[in-house]
């Protein structure tokens, strides 16, 4: 029997002796590699934090002391020692294992959100709040370089800094990357010291031949200790922490599991806030990870657990099509600049990178930084382009508002991800960005349908000077090509049906809706289905459209709750027409994680489901009645096309 067998809490790596341990700590990359390569996930990550993991269960004691991990993707480890191994065949499947902490899974896990630099402030309310109840348990942060890079971690820290009395441990995991390499000055500052690694091999070799000299050398021990402090300072993040009134240990190899459990007992006896900076390797142990330069297989699809090549090809997808066009766009546009927010290859700049190095700034983990000093490049005379995932934007909001907006400033932001995405869970869909855009005053959003209106839509984004534009696009393989009959006052036209129903599709759903509404003519119920492209403000050419037709259907993959349906229907209002409006959409509540397909699916947005439910609503079926046209007389409007 493997020790990986016989773990099924962290009480049972408690009792293990240390050569058990790095058996243990083998046979979890092992197990780790299998899983991951047959499921896809956070491989990277995850083979480098294996000892680190195994040192803070051991030192502290979960679930009473509080351990959370900053963005969840590196706590496979962390299930695997609190009995959640079998899960890991259905890793971020659904009804399998979260990719990230789940509080369902496990009175272990506290926070699922998988938005970085939040686990300084869950832990500082948590010690808080056991300081306040008299309960003597530790907050344990985990929290890496990446993450450390987002503005949330510095708020945190001056308050944790606060209290010198209370207990919170922060586990910084230096593995010197994001995806790419972790940028800015503090990644400076931690990569001084991960470059000189031998820094604390050579003082550890130091200390122990001085103290075995005779009283000499004690005092020339305490004596050159100051002139190590010293050095170390001068090379350390120690002086930014302490002066910030942080304990700082470290840095400590953080594959070394003697050194990592003997560093967090001097934080866990220590009582006040502690710095534990452990250097860390992504991939560490599976070298096809260890090679991979670009992102250290931050993340993997399906590959094959010898090589580490994907099992099958990608295909094209929204974002490699943006990519292309926007390194265009850069030839033509020597003002376009590009932002990433320490997402460089996802979100599609890496060769826009590669092709104009001075022209694409990677800010960190920093969104809200991101935003603002977009509408500082603009007010420069340039035309930033922020390229973000549409969940991330949530945290640049204000920012968006207030910054770029208000300031009526050209910036596009091009929103990777947009709609659902399943498999990483409730915090990663795109179902919020057009709710929260919609309240932008003067903001334009796009929602291409496909690779050709994606080009075009982001090239007419770009060339808007006076305010913000938006580009939202799907996660996965991209819809080639969905052609138009025509274009009315900017709005296409992909299917014409009759004046049944005029069913409006948002962005990629442009293809689903003229399958459902092929389904639907097969019933004898006509639709004309019709791209708005421009979606935020509401097109209107749309209004003009939806007076001639006795129901209006709007169709897209983004939240109900003040989405594009919602603007639409308050529109009509505005132009007091009491046509009957149904709008399909992402319902307002947290999903579990799933593919994508299987989440749309669950969601009733699906062709079959769609022309179900027209169908219902035109044959004014009980339960899904649909009042005949009534259009408000008006001289300025056309009459309705049937009564
Ligand atoms: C607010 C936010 N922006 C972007 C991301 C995407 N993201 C997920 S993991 C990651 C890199 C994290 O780096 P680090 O914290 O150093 O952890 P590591 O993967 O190196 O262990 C990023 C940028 C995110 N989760 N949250
Ligand atoms: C945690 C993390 O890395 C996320 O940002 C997520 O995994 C991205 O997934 P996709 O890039 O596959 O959408
Ligand atoms: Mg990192």
């Amino acid at each position: 029997m493997t020790l990986l067998g016989s773990v099924r809490s962290p009480a049972d790596i408690k009792r293990l002796k240390h050569a058990e341990l790095v058996q243990l700590a083998a046979e979890i990359r092992r197990f780790l590699i299998e899983k991951v390569s047959r499921t896809g996930g956070h491989l990277g990550p995850n083979l480098g934090a294996v000892e680190l993991t195994l040192a803070v269960h051991r030192v502290f004691d979960s679930p009473r002391d509080a351990v959370v991990f900053d963005t969840g993707h590196q706590a496979y480890v962390h299930k695997i020692i609190t009995g959640r191994q079998e899960g890991f065949d259905r890793l971020r499947k659904r009804g399998g294992l979260s990719g990230y902490p789940s509080r369902s899974e496990s009175d272990h896990d506290l926070v699922e959100n998988s938005h970085a630099s939040t686990a300084l402030s869950y832990a500082d309310g948590l010690a808080r709040s056991f300081q306040l109840q008299g309960k003597r348990r530790h907050a344990v942060a985990i929290v890496g370089d990446g993450a450390l890079t987002g503005g949330m971690c510095w708020e945190a820290l001056n308050n944790i800094a606060a209290d010198q009395e209370r207990p919170v441990v922060i586990v910084v995991n230096d593995n010197g990357r994001s995806y790419a390499p972790t940028i800015g000055g503090l990644a400076e500052h931690l990569a001084a010291l991960r470059l000189n690694p031998s820094y604390e091999k050579a003082l550890e070799s130091g200390r122990r031949t001085l103290r075995n000299l005779p009283v000499v050398g004690r005092s020339l021990y305490t004596g050159l200790h100051a002139a190590k402090s010293g050095i170390k300072d001068a090379i350390s993040p120690q002086v930014m922490f302490s002066d910030l009134g942080l304990k700082y240990l470290g840095p400590v190899d953080g594959h070394d599991l003697r050194a990592m459990e003997h560093a967090l007992q001097m934080a866990r006896s220590f009582g006040g806030p502690v710095i534990v900076h452990a250097v860390t390797r992504k991939g560490n142990g599976f070298a096809p990870a260890e090679n991979d330069q670009a992102e250290l297989m931050h993340q993997v699809k399906v590959i094959d657990p010898e090589t580490g090549l994907p099992t099958k090809p990608a295909p094209t997808s929204w974002t490699d099509v943006y990519s292309d066009e926007l390194v265009r766009i850069g030839a033509e546009r020597p003002d376009v600049v590009a932002i990433t927010a320490a997402m460089l290859g996802p979100t599609g700049l890496r060769k826009f990178a590669e092709a104009y190095p001075d022209r694409c700034i990677d800010v960190g983990i920093a969104e809200q930084h991101g935003m603002t000093a977009a509408a500082g490049l603009a007010m420069g005379g340039l035309h930033p382009v922020f390229a973000v995932y549409s969940t991330f934007l949530n945290r640049a909001f204000d920012q968006l508002l207030m910054d770029v907006a208000l300031h009526k400033q050209p910036v596009t932001v091009t929103l990777d991800r947009s709609g659902i995405t399943g498999d990483d869970g409730a915090s990663h869909n795109g179902m919020w960005d057009l709710s929260i855009l919609g309240l932008i005053p003067g903001i334009r959003v796009a929602a291409p349908r496909d690779a050709v209106t994606l080009r075009e839509e982001l090239r007419e984004a770009v060339a808007v000077d006076d305010g913000p534009t938006v580009l939202r696009f799907a996660k996965g393989s991209v819809i080639e090509e969905v052609p138009a009959l025509e274009r009315v006052g900017g709005v296409d036209v992909l299917r014409r049906g009759g004046n049944d129903v005029l069913l409006a599709a948002v962005g990629a759903f442009g293809k689903l809706a003229v399958a459902a509404a092929d389904r639907l003519a097969a019933q004898g119920v006509g639709v004309t289905v019709v791209d708005p492209r421009w979606v935020v403000p509401v097109p209107s050419t749309l209004v003009e459209m939806a007076a001639e037709h006795r129901l209006v259907v709007t169709l897209e993959d983004g939240g109900r709750h003040g989405g594009f349906g919602s603007a639409l229907a308050a529109a009509l209002r505005d132009a007091e027409l009491d046509v009957p409006l149904r709008d399909l959409a992402v319902p307002n509540r947290f999903l579990d994680h799933a593919s994508r397909e299987e989440v749309l699916a669950e969601l009733g947005l699906t062709e079959e489901t769609i022309a179900t439910r027209i169908a219902d609503w035109v044959a004014d079926r009980p339960g899904a009645r649909v009042a005949p046209l009534r259009v408000a007389s008006s001289p300025d409007r056309p009459e309705a096309a049937n009564g």
